[in-house]
């Protein structure tokens, strides 16, 4: 069954109470951040605290992933005791080029064969936050067979472009760097994952950026709060009325290949392959969020 990621919610390794509750709040793939939302001091506690938390508590079937920091800034470190603890996924940040994925991946094959874990079973994500990482999307997301995905972190990505997020208009600052990265994403085969939304009071304008995202493609979007998730997923999930114009498609194009054809109407649209196609990831989609889907 396909694997939802509408929602990644960053989660402060340095707060056991966060660690303890994040299964709680619904998100589908619950990511320890290790990296900038960790002060210098607390590096080496918060992973002490993240190993302990990932032995400790039961995350069930909701996807782990790390943050990890560059490898010259405690990554390396940060690789070997994630690996240990059985993290689903690493996510490297501020990638440049598609080296600094398989610099990465070295360390994480040596520390697998290190605690006897099946060699690749460790998946990896890829975040991409400045200008060279952008215009390298394509090899950084073609670089290594573990990635799951790449990311947006545009907060670091306006910085480095020497602007900011102008959310309350239609973020055209980050329109070419989504761009590029649903693009490279899709053409290498993996998921594509937006930004954080850093005000989290403001529940409108995060539903209209999720429904923009949506529209030109990603698969969801990293988010920072739990009150941001219930939206997040409700934008991703499939309606009603797309559950049932999709079973129309469906039940149309089985009429039409019945009677030998690729081809037909269904309220005066035309329905052939590309739009089954978008019908059945309707479907998947909704299955993959626990909604029933009706036989006939
Ligand atoms: C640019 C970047 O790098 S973004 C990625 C790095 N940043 C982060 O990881 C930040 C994560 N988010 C947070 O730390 C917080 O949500 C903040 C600072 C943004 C807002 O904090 P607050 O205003 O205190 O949050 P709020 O009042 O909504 O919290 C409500 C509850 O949710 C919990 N909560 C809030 N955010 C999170 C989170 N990310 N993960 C788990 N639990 C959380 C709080 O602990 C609180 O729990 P409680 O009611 O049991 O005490
Ligand atoms: O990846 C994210 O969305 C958060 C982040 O680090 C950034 O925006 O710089
Ligand atoms: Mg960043």
């Amino acid at each position: 069954m396909e694997r939802l990621r509408r929602t990644m919610m960053f989660v402060p390794a340095s707060n056991p109470g966060m660690l303890r509750d994040a299964i709680l709040y619904g998100a589908d793939s619950i990511m320890f951040d290790l990296e900038d939302s960790i002060s210098l001091r607390e590096k080496d506690t918060s992973r002490f605290l993240l190993y302990q938390a990932l032995k400790t508590f039961d995350y069930s079937s909701t996807e782990t992933v790390v943050r990890i920091n560059s490898l010259d800034a405690g990554g390396v470190e940060d690789i070997h005791a994630m690996v240990r603890a059985g993290i689903d996924c690493i996510r490297l940040p501020k990638t440049t080029c598609a080296q600094d994925v398989l610099d990465a991946e070295s360390v994480i094959l040596e520390a697998e064969k290190k605690c006897g874990r099946e060699v690749g079973s460790t998946k990896m994500l890829a975040a991409i936050e400045d200008p060279m990482g952008v215009l390298n999307a394509l090899s950084i997301a073609q670089s290594s067979k573990r990635l799951i995905g790449i990311a947006l972190g545009s907060e670091d990505y306006v910085t480095a472009m020497k602007t900011r997020r102008y959310s309350d208009r239609n973020s055209e600052e980050i329109f070419f760097a989504r761009s590029m990265i649903v693009h490279a994403a899709r053409a290498a085969g993996i998921a594509a994952l937006d930004t954080v939304f850093s005000d989290v009071n403001d529940m409108e304008t995060l539903r209209k950026e999720t429904e923009f995202i949506k529209q030109l493609g990603f698969d969801g979007k990293s988010v920072i709060n739990p009150r941001q998730i219930p939206v997040v997923n409700k934008v991703y999930t499939p309606t009603e009325k797309e559950i049932s114009n999709a079973l129309d498609v469906i039940h149309a194009i089985e009429e039409a290949n019945r009677r030998g054809s690729g081809v037909i109407a269904l309220n005066g649209k035309m329905i052939d392959k590309p739009i089954v196609e978008r019908a059945e990831r309707i479907l998947a989609l909704a299955k993959a969020a626990g909604i029933k889907i009706p036989e006939n």
